[in-house]
């Protein structure tokens, strides 16, 4: 079937989205500011390898991934296109590389614009979690694949969570306002899937700032569906977390034997 008659996954009954193509897009244009000063924190090492790389690797380790956009630091594409050429990444995939940036938001927008046509699925991975599972990676886009048209992985919450009355200045008490019940909260993580023509509407519909890709789609009144996280998908931000995926990547090694 061509291209142009192809319905989109959208257009297809829940089931029946077969032959998509999946495209991974990964924001990593940002500074790493609450990682501490340094290089942006995409191009940072994380056992000797950046941790752009692991990112791109864990994409391209799920067989329905056949192109990676990787979303650079402003004035850093050309070195992260040197950095994808440097390092070994499955011959199957095809790399594409483009400038971000000032917001996640806007990164993940121009990342989207760069994707060819045919692409009809789209992950948004975030570069700062490195160490995602490809089998994370596969729950997600099978669950696209059979329907949904936004999917998040998701764990349970290990903290009672409060909502508080921002104070405002750092340090200060703040009145706590509610808490809300813990066993219906999750906390997201990435890669988050989508039916592309509900992304692209979502990035061309919401303006307001928001956190991740998931919930412009639930301003356009479309459900999102969780299927399970995992513990090693954590996102990389503060420089507790760098020891933490040092942690996991030498225990990875040692079971890999290498
Ligand atoms: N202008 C931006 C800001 C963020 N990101 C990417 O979005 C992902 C999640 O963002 P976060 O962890 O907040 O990264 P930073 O913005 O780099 O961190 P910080 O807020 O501490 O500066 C990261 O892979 C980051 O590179 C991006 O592509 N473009
Ligand atoms: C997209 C995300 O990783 C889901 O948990 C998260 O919202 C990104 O937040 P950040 O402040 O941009 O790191």
């Amino acid at each position: 079937m061509s291209d142009e008659s192809r319905p989109s996954p959208a257009e297809m009954p829940p089931g029946t989205r077969v032959n998509t193509r999946t495209a991974a897009v990964i924001p990593a244009a940002g500074r790493g500011v609450r990682l501490g000063p340094g290089a942006p924190k995409a191009l940072r090492a994380l056992g000797g390898t950046p941790m752009l790389i692991h990112a791109v690797r864990a994409m391209a380790a799920s067989r329905g991934v056949s192109l990676v956009v990787v979303v650079a630091p402003p004035d850093g594409a050309a070195e992260v296109k040197s950095l994808l050429d440097a390092h070994a990444l499955p011959e199957r995939t095809d790399f594409l590389v483009v400038p971000g940036g000032e917001s996640r938001q806007e990164s993940v927008r121009l990342g989207l614009e760069a994707l060819p046509p045919e692409y009809d699925i789209v992950l948004v991975h975030d570069a700062a979690r490195p160490l995602v599972p490809v089998d994370t990676v596969d729950a997600v886009i099978e669950a696209v694949r059979d329907g949904a048209s936004a999917v998040v992985p998701a764990l349970p919450l290990a903290d009672t969570v409060k909502q508080v009355e921002p104070a405002g200045v750092p340090g200060e008490p703040e009145p706590v306002v509610a808490t809300p019940e813990r066993a219906r909260l999750r906390a997201v993580q990435t890669p988050q899937g989508f039916d592309r023509g509900t992304l692209v509407r979502a990035h061309e519909t919401v303006t307001g700032d928001v956190t991740d890709d998931a919930s412009m789609v639930e301003q356009l009144g479309l459900t999102v569906v969780a299927v399970p996280g995992h513990a090693e998908a954590f996102k990389v931000t503060r420089p507790l977390d760098l020891v933490l995926a040092e942690a996991v990547l030498a225990r990875r090694r040692l079971n890999d034997g290498f």
